[in-house]
């Protein structure tokens, strides 16, 4: 199979859904390549040792921008990102940066299981799709 390399994110009240969105898909999941914020990355590792995955910072201490960056590198094919919209978060700028450029470097994002579910059973998933690659052109305003 094509190893996807998966971000995985989730706000401190998501964090159970998103341990157990991972719980119900381990089967579709596993054999490909994680790399999480910290905390969600300690309680996932836990959760599911089977899965490889690596934890970055914690997201309040750059976490979030350091899974930006690596989608910025096209190091990251697809970020779940189990968002907590009713809670202020203290890193909420981080927040927006990520969902930014994951929306900027066309990579797909799930912000809820709903999401997620539908993106981990498209055919495209498990193929060896990749997005089309953005053209930064036609997003630099600043060309005279
Ligand atoms: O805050 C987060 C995302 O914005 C997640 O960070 P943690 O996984 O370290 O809790």
């Amino acid at each position: 199979m094509d190893r996807k390399r998966i971000a995985l994110v989730a706000h401190d009240a998501r964090k159970p859904d998103l341990i157990g969105w991972l719980g119900a898909n381990i089967h579709a999941l596993e054999g490909n390549v994680f790399w999480s914020t910290g905390t969600t990355g300690r309680l996932v590792r836990e959760a599911h040792p089977q899965l490889d995955i690596t934890s970055l910072k914690s997201g309040p201490l750059g976490g979030d921008q350091q899974i930006g960056a690596m989608i910025a590198e096209g190091r990251i094919d697809l970020l779940v990102f189990f968002v907590d919209p009713m809670t202020a978060q203290p890193h909420d700028v981080d927040v927006k940066a990520l969902t930014r450029l994951a929306t900027l470097y066309n990579i797909p994002m799930a912000c809820n299981e709903a999401t997620a579910d539908m993106v981990i059973s498209s055919p495209l998933f498990t193929s060896g799709y990749r997005p089309r690659a953005v053209d930064f052109a036609a997003h630099d305003s600043r060309r005279l």
